[in-house]
């Protein structure tokens, strides 16, 4: 059931008097573009909002407190430069396992196959995962090598950190060089690195190592964004959005790279979150080059630099009380993570109020399929549960169900694959509004509103 989000009158999304949502006219259009350029929110959450103790954290182009100055601030454009992506870049390790082979291989290796139950209960959930192969870094090999990862009654925290420490910096520099060579500039030329992982534990952290192999200069700001696991990617773009329009001609790479080495275990009875856990997740980086654009512009100091999305704002929100829905630790045995069951239901009956909250001062609110979606595609049943609480056409979750079925769910990485596909994507997403959702422990929404800069279609084509 869905509950409603009491907001102010300024901040309502616009809807028919049926109550529908209504499409979209021309003077609309003129009017989201109007709002876009100078987005603005209220700097506190309205008072419904903190009364139901939802917390939010706003980062936006213009800051305003009533809807007086809100209006102020979108006659009087106080912002010239947005963050945008200026390049994509994406890496996968080369061990590719099929899906519908992977509960045998798994069952093997981990010789657990007289758990017949399990064994059958997995190849049902691998079988509705909506998932056609992973990626990982591990192999049969690395599982013969280190009895101890298959084994609970044996620690073995050290020896997966030990083949992280250079696991992921590689395979995550894999994907920055692919996006520094879009890019078209030196990677001398990136100002700062926000480097997002719940896999590799160490300090320093992957961030120097990945700077160290890419070449950049030891100047390089470098922020680690540690254990946001599936909200990561999303969480590291809102840092460095941040840093993009308020650092002149900043250049920022944001990485991200998760492995299951971390948690790859044996199955038990006893741990039903494993059979989750093994299904679903595979391994992946991500990497993306921001920098501060005219609004809906070029960058001001560049000709060979051409934007592919806007940042038009970001915000995080937590779920009030879930904070055991999707939680985790570091243990002696490795990464322990438990999806809550919980976390379908909590989407499809709260997404919408939060999403008319989070784009409400865009005007955006309602409207939904006019809009194009970037979902952390976290498992079936997590898309199908905004798709429906959304009431998404069919194709509107697209490159996220392409990016669950091509590769998993690769946690905070997600999202950059789903954008690296929506841009290659042919269709109306030139100078179109999306949304980007994050979905990680807390249980955290973060949500983006994107705007598809027209180099995004040309590339497409
Ligand atoms: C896993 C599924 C593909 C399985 O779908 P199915 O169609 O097979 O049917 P189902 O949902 O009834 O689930 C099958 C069996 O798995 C169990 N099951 C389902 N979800 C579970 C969970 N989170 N933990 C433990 N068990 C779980 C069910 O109880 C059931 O058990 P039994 O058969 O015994 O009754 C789907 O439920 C799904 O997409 N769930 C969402 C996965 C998810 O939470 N992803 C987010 C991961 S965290 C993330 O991405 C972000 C982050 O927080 O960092």
């Amino acid at each position: 059931m869905h509950q409603t989000c009491v907001l102010p009158a300024w901040c309502s999304p616009s809807s028919s008097p049926s109550g529908r949502p209504r499409a979209a006219s021309h003077s609309d259009k003129k009017r989201l573009d109007a709002m876009a350029a100078t987005a603005a929110i209220p700097a506190r959450p309205c008072i419904a909002l903190r009364r139901r103790r939802i917390y939010r954290t706003h980062c936006l182009a213009t800051m305003a407190s009533s809807p007086q100055s809100l209006s102020t601030a979108i006659n009087k454009p106080q912002q010239a430069q947005r963050a945008a992506v200026l390049a994509i870049g994406t890496a996968n390790p080369a061990n590719c396992v099929p899906q519908d082979e992977y509960v045998d291989w798994y069952f093997r290796v981990t010789k657990s196959d007289h758990l017949t139950k399990l064994k059958a209960k997995m190849k049902r959930i691998c079988y509705n995962s909506g998932i056609k192969q992973r990626y990982f870094y591990h192999t049969e090999d690395t599982i013969r090598d280190h009895p101890e990862f298959i084994d609970s009654a044996l620690p073995s925290l050290g020896a997966r950190q030990a083949i992280l420490a250079s696991a992921v910096p590689e395979l995550t520099a894999a994907a920055a060089t692919r996006a520094i060579a879009e890019w078209g500039r030196p990677a001398g030329d990136v100002t700062h690195l926000v480097f997002a992982t719940s896999s590799d534990a160490h300090m320093p952290g992957a961030d120097l190592r990945l700077a160290s192999l890419l070449g950049l200069r030891s100047s390089v700001q470098r922020t680690m964004v540690y254990f946001h696991g599936c909200s990561s990617g999303s969480a590291a773009l809102r840092v460095a959005k941040d840093i993009a329009e308020n650092n002149r001609s900043a250049r920022v790479l944001v990485a991200c790279a998760e492995l299951t080495v971390n948690f790859f275990r044996e199955a038990h009875e006893d741990r039903p979150e494993t059979l989750i856990m093994q299904s679903l997740f595979g391994d992946g980086a991500g990497a993306i080059i921001l920098g501060a654009v005219a609004t809906g512009g070029r960058p001001a100091d560049s000709v060979v630099e051409r934007p592919l999305f806007e940042l038009v704002s970001a915000s995080q929100t937590l779920i009030p009380d879930t904070e055991d829905a999707a939680a985790g630790q570091l243990a002696d045995g490795g990464l322990v993570f438990r999806p809550s069951p919980r976390m379908p239901g909590l989407l499809r009956q709260l997404i919408e109020q939060y999403l008319v909250e989070a784009v409400a001062p865009l005007g955006l609110g309602g409207r939904w399929n006019d809009l194009f979606w970037a979902v952390h595609p976290g498992g079936p049943a997590i898309l199908d549960s905004v798709e429906a609480a959304l009431a998404l056409a069919p194709g509107k979750l697209a490159a996220s169900r392409r990016v669950l079925r091509e590769y998993g769910n690769m946690s905070g990485v997600s999202v950059i694959f789903v954008l690296d596909e929506l841009r290659r994507r042919r269709g109306e997403l030139a100078g179109g509004f999306g949304v980007m959702l994050g979905l990680g422990p807390g249980f955290t929404i973060e949500t983006m509103v994107l705007r598809a800069a027209s180099g995004a279609k040309r590339k497409a084509l």
